[in-house]
Order: C-alpha cells, then structure tokens, then sequence
C-alpha cells in the first residue's frame, strides 16, 4: 500500500442563532454556517482537522467537542468547557487543529451548557486511506444522526433543573432524523404561527437507494434524553462498526442506540423495487408519548417525497429490557481486529448513579457526589498549578455500599456537590463499574449513557441487579470484547469497562443525557498531566487562568 500524504482540511464555521423548524415547530437553533445539523466533516485517517470557530451568538459563550477523537497528544483541543478550555467568548474566533488517527464514526457537538440540544451538532467520519479496504463490502457509504427535539431553549431548560422546585424537562415533542422530523400542528395550545406542516425544513428525511445495492449507513445518536431503537421497515441490517471499533457482524431488525454512540451498518435494497418504506426511530426505556420519528429509504426511481404505502414500524416495546441486554451483550470486537484488553487492572472505581436531592436541589451522584463544572479548566489549573481553583479532596472508589439497596428510593442523606478529580496513575489500567440503582419515584430505573472522553474503553460485561465482585468479575470478557468510548447501564444494572490511563490530560467521563450531566452525573480525571506539553494561550481567559489569554 502506497503511503499516502496526509492532508490538512480547513474549514471556517460561524455558529449563530437562526429561526429553524427542523419538526415543522419555529424555533431559535445554533447553526453552523445557517444549518443545522452542521456541515459533516470528512476526512482520511492522518490528516489534520482546523475548524476556524466563530462565535456569533453575541450573548452567549460556545465550545465544540470532537466526539470519539481521542486527541492523543493535543488534550488541549478536546473542546470541553470547563475541562480543557476556557469558553470561546462571542465575537472570539478560537481555532481548533487536531490529527484524526483512526478510521470510523464520529462526531461532534456543543459542550457548553445543554447548548447541544439547540442544534450545535454534526458528523465527523474518518475513511481509511486510499488502496485501504474494510474488512466489509458494500456500494455506497450514508451518514444520519438521531436526536430528539424540544421546543423550549436549552436555557429556559437549564433553568428549571437548576430550580427549587425542580422542573425536569420532560419529553422531547419530536424526534428528528438527520435534522428532520414532524410535530402535529393541530396538538392543542399549537400557536398557528409557529407550526407550519408544510415547511420545506421538515420533510421527510430520503436516502435514496438503488435496487440491489447494498449501503453502509453510518448511524450516529445525540440525543438530549432519549434512548432509541431505529428500523428500516422490511429490511435487516448488519452491524459491522460500534464507536470507530469494527465489531463482528450480527443481523439486527432494529437497532438499540445510546446518545453518544455511533454504528455502521450494511443494508442491502434487496425488497420490491416499485415503492419506499419507512425508516423509523422510536423512543425505548421511558415511557414517553413522542411520536416516532419517520424518514423514508427511497427506492429510485420512486418519488422521494413518496409515502410508503404501509403504516411505519410501531417499533418494540419501550419497557421490554431484554432485547435491549441482548443486544449489548451480542457485540464483539471483530475477529482479525482484537485488541484484547490487559488481563488484570491496577485500580477499580466502583460508580454508584444515584439521584438525589442536594441542598433542596434534584440531582446526579456518583458515589454521593454530584458534579459542578469549576470555573477554571482542569487541564490549565493542573500545568499551572492553580490547584485552589477546584475541591483537592480526593473522591471514593466506591467499594462501599455492600449493604446499600439499588431497587428503593433511598435518600443518601449524605450526597454533596463537589468538583473534585480522579488522579490516575499515568499508564495503569483501570476498571470503572458503573452500578445502576432507583431513582427519587418507586420502581423506576435509567438507562444511562456514559461517555469517556480521550480514550476508548473494552467493556468486560453487564448485568442485572448489584454488582458482586467476587463473582461477577469472574464473567468478564477479557477475550474479545468491542472497544466503545460510549456504553449504556442498563436500568437496575451495571457495567463493567476498562481502559488504559495513557493519554496525558484531564478527561470528563458523564452520562451523555444532556440534562443529566448538567445534574452533576459526571466525573473527571487526569492523568500524566506533567506530560502535556506547553498549553496555547487561546484556550484561556477564564477563572483563575484570566490574565493568561493572550490574542
Ligand atoms: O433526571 C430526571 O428527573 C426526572 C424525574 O426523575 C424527576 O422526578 C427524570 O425522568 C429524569 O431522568
């Protein structure tokens, strides 16, 4: 194979606020460019990303985070607020520039605030170089991103979860496919003025397919809250890619996805040629009343505005935790392409979720704590020595709560805030449990999403009810389990992950509900951080790192 010239791609982003009805809804958006979801990033393993951000949204801060690049090297340009950066201020034009390393799925989004959920999001895909083939076969390569939509703003969001009493933001009113979706109109207390069913912005997303083809659809997830099963009527798909990670192929009908997570999978137009079909995705794990959301797999040379002839999918039953399990548990690395994971660890961190009332607040703990993003970035605090800037207490690793009871509503009497750390030791091995439990209502159990940013993670296993370790670690994969840098607990249960602490920085590890992490369900560590090299002025300005920032 001809080594191939890695390339630099520059693009210049203007994110603003603009009037959008992606759900047929008018609503202020974040866009980049005008659109949302943003332009898509496509680039070849080896080249150099630089987005030249400009924030134009004149009240408000902003920052973007690379989803799934582990940013080996430039921890600096992870695009967390409050742990790698300070926030870009309006009018400010900050400069991202990263290597992206390996091939696969990925995205990107907002991570300041719940701003994610006003638009602020796109796709980021990484091909393998020329003269480089997948270990897969198809014709054509389609991305989509799942989200769910709100009509209120993130910030009249933000506000009520920051409340006494408390108000939760509720169900999403629609569920978009690639930045479309269908709010009903006639739903009462509608104002006729904002909801237009027939606004170009909310037709139907179409991908176009040629009979007998077969298609790679890279599928992405970002949602707010919601956890989805997406089905494409009439035709099964074949999982080949989780996370950047390709993954021993397995034959699904509908898919399960986690916001945060991404999946490549192959689907061949191989049913009736003379008309389209549904592709569906609908709300599973809570029980929500937001209609499914609808776009249409377009078999040319039908009309892509063409319904298909058939009701869509209803979709599985969103309390039905089974084929849920199962499918986490069907994924394996692919073989040819095991990475295996080191046999033993050198520390486990046991994460009790709870949820909590702090201070007459409602809120996230991991082991009777709930974060609380500080003010000055971790990664500057840390290589200047600004250690004043957060809480030094060490955090528990939580291997005691043998008697606590993960199926009632318990109180945790003792649940604080704090923006304390995780210290890892610079390339050592670390085992996360992450133990689910009940929320504040009886009988109810989350299904939680969680991140690791700089790193992807093998996940050694799940199971339901309270992790034991005696016997449960017992039944960890350490043969070919996928590598994931999102993975799902299961409502009542856990899961068990491991990764190694060698990338030099300060990572955030959180649950990616955009509410929940907002709520303190959230961690962050640092590791070999006397290795990063000299920090660039442009990610400072702020907290205790405010004279540092020089233009
Ligand atoms: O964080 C949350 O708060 C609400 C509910 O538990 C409040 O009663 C909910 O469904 C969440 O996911």
């Amino acid at each position: 194979v001809p080594k191939v010239e890695a390339r630099v791609r520059r693009y210049k982003w203007e994110v603003k606020y603009e009037m959008k009805s992606p759900d047929c809804y008018k609503k202020l958006a974040i866009t980049i460019n005008g659109r949302s979801p943003g332009p898509s990033i496509v680039a070849r393993v080896g080249d150099t990303i630089i987005v030249e951000l400009k924030n134009s949204l004149f009240t408000e801060n902003v920052a973007i985070h690379w989803h799934g690049i582990r940013q080996i090297g430039t921890p600096w340009m992870d695009g967390t607020e409050g742990v790698t950066q300070c926030p870009i201020l309006p009018a400010d034009t900050f400069v991202y520039k990263f290597v992206v390393d390996r091939p696969g799925t990925y995205l990107y989004h907002a991570h300041y605030g719940m701003q994610r959920e006003d638009g602020l999001y796109g796709s980021l895909r990484v091909l393998l170089n020329e003269g480089e083939s997948e270990p897969f076969q198809y014709d054509y390569d389609r991305s989509i991103i799942l989200n769910d939509w709100y009509h209120n703003s993130s910030k009249q969001q933000s506000f009520g979860l920051s409340s006494i009493p408390f108000v939760w933001v509720g169900e999403p009113q629609s569920i978009l496919i690639q930045g479309r979706g269908k709010f009903d109109c006639s739903t009462p207390g509608t104002p006729t003025a904002l909801c237009n069913a027939s606004h170009p912005e909310c037709a139907p997303y179409a991908i176009t397919v040629v009979p007998g083809k077969t298609y790679r659809l890279r599928i992405g997830s970002l949602t707010a809250l919601s956890a989805l099963s997406f089905e494409i009527e009439g035709h099964n798909m074949t999982v080949v890619e989780a996370d950047g990670h390709y993954v021993e192929p397995f034959t699904v009908k509908n898919l399960f996805i986690y916001s945060g997570e991404t999946y490549s999978v192959l689907v061949t137009a191989d049913q009736d040629p003379s008309r389209n079909y549904w592709m569906s995705a609908k709300i599973v794990s809570r029980n929500s009343n937001t209609t499914n959301g609808l776009a249409i797999l377009n078999y040319y040379p039908n009309h892509p505005r063409r319904d298909p002839p058939t009701t869509p999918p209803a979709g599985p039953h969103w309390d039905d935790r089974r084929p849920r399990l199962a499918q986490s548990g069907a994924i394996r690395a692919r073989r040819g392409f095991i990475h295996p994971p080191p046999q033993i660890s050198d520390r486990t961190i046991v994460m009790l979720n709870t949820q909590n009332n702090v201070g007459g607040y409602r809120r996230w703990s991991i082991n009777n704590v709930s974060f609380n993003m500080p003010h000055t970035p971790y990664l500057i605090a840390y290589k200047h020595n600004l250690l004043d800037a957060f809480d030094q207490r060490p955090l528990s690793d939580g291997h005691d709560f043998t008697t606590y009871n993960i199926s009632a509503v318990q109180t945790n009497p003792n649940a604080t805030t704090s923006n304390a750390a995780y210290r890892l030791k610079f390339n050592t091995t670390v085992d996360v449990i992450l133990q689910n439990a009940n929320t504040m209502n009886p009988d109810n159990s989350e299904t939680h999403p969680w991140h690791l940013h700089g790193h992807d993670f093998w996940v050694l296993g799940y199971g339901v009810g309270k992790f034991d370790a005696t016997k449960d670690a017992g039944s960890f994969n350490l043969v070919d389990p996928i590598m994931k840098n999102t993975v799902a607990v299961h409502p009542f249960g856990w899961t068990a992950l491991r990764f190694r602490a060698d990338n030099p920085g300060v990572w955030a590890f959180h649950c990616h509900i955009e509410s929940h992490f907002f709520m303190g369900m959230g961690v962050v560590f640092e590791e070999g951080v006397e290795r990063v090299g000299e920090l660039p002025s442009s990610i400072m300005g702020c907290g205790h790192a405010k004279g540092f920032y020089k233009p």
